[in-house]
């Protein structure tokens, strides 16, 4: 058991500036929870009052039943692995991890079987002699890894561990903290990003929080198909949802919408009240649920601005009669013919529309 529950917490700042406030979250043993959310949410402020860096304002903390609130961060069982790898470079990658186990009076027998079984588990073995100045960034943030493994903590917390190696690096590392996660399914790890690649892939849950609380939690695939509001729809998913007004025409166990901008009709699957007709609301669908129309039953139609071909998708980017909303994009399979300042129809899945009113999706009422 190394669950983490959070019950109603809170952070103000300096007596006075509130940063997060009613935050319940019960994360369960062996769970990879990702927090994601705009720069300045508190994603880290969160991650630090778990780890006892920061004091929480208000609420309770508990690892494994304990409430924990006052207990510094040694005594927590936990380790954090941060951004900046932070270590010794005076030291070699054995020494660089043993470190915290010579500090506790390890036997140098247990500490030398703790070392060699996290270098093996990070494929560390062949670098343990070395300085850290002759390892790769990867490398690097693998032995700061390896640091907190060799402690065997009962919870991991990542502050955006990958965000300093370049993108090649960053998938290598990013697969490695998975199989790592594999191996150990009894620990817990609370991992903060701004990458939705490792969100949607490393998580087991994602945590979005957003205006000083929790937007939604859910696994990636719920968040990416279910989402409780507009903004979680924006958030999650790279291009956008597209987000186009509409008003509802026609409702029941399934909902037709009429499309104001860009002019056609669309049904979504969620159903929808007759006290909805004539409401008027916001229809998302991804640029990748986007389906190019060529007949008279269409959702949206519009102006191509720019058209983009990464080989296996096109990108096609859609002039908006107002300027200030995001385009429109679709990402149509393969390689389209370039047809800039062409017009063009697109329809979606019905079982792939979502509509919001006033911010909040439909599905959740
Ligand atoms: N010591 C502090 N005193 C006052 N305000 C602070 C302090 N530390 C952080 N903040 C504020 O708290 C808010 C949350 O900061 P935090 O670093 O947790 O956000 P974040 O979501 O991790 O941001 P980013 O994605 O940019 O790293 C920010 O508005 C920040 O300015």
């Amino acid at each position: 058991m190394t669950d983490v529950k959070l019950t109603d917490v809170a952070k103000v700042y300096g007596g006075k500036v509130e940063v997060l406030k009613n935050i319940d979250l019960d994360i369960k043993t062996g769970e990879l929870v990702v927090f994601v959310g705009p720069s300045g949410c508190g994603k880290s402020t969160l991650l630090r009052m778990i780890a006892g860096l920061e004091k929480i304002s208000d609420g309770t903390l508990e690892i494994d039943g304990q409430v924990v609130n006052d207990i510094p961060p040694s005594q927590r069982g936990i380790a954090m692995v941060f951004q900046s790898y932070a270590l010794y470079p005076h030291m070699t990658v054995r020494d660089n991890m043993a470190f915290a186990l010579q500090i506790a009076k390890m036997p140098k027998a247990e500490i030398d079987a703790a070392v060699n079984a996290a270098a093996e588990k990070l494929q560390l073995t062949e670098y343990l002699d070395r300085l850290p100045k002759a390892l790769s960034g990867g490398q690097r943030q693998r032995v700061a890894i390896g640091r907190a493994v060799v402690r065997s903590p009962k919870v991991y917390l990542f502050d955006e561990p990958l965000s300093n190696l370049d993108a090649a690096l960053r998938v290598a590392t990013r697969i490695e903290i998975a199989q790592l996660k594999e191996q150990m399914p009894d620990t817990t790890m609370i991992y903060v990003t701004h990458d939705q690649v490792e969100a949607m892939t490393l998580a087991t849950r994602i945590v979005v929080l957003a205006n000083k609380g929790i937007a939604q939690v859910g696994s990636p695939l719920d968040l990416y198909e279910r989402p409780n509001s507009e903004f979680v729809a924006q958030f999650i998913g790279s291009p956008a949802m597209n987000l186009v007004a509409g008003e509802i025409v026609g409702t029941g166990a399934v909902t037709t919408l009429k499309v104001h901008d860009g002019g056609g009709t669309i049904t979504s699957a969620v159903p929808s009240l007759p006290e909805d007709m004539g409401a008027q609301v916001n229809v998302g669908f991804r640029p990748e649920d986007a389906i190019q129309s060529d007949g008279e039953n269409y959702a949206y139609e519009g102006e191509i601005e720019i058209q983009e071909s990464l080989g296996e998708v096109t990108l096609i980017y859609f002039k908006r009669a107002a300027p200030e909303h995001e385009p429109v994009i679709a990402k149509l399979p393969g390689i389209h013919p370039e047809q800039r300042g062409k017009s063009m129809r697109l329809t979606a899945d019905p079982e792939k529309v979502h509509i919001f009113r006033n911010g909040v999706s439909l599905l959740y009422r």
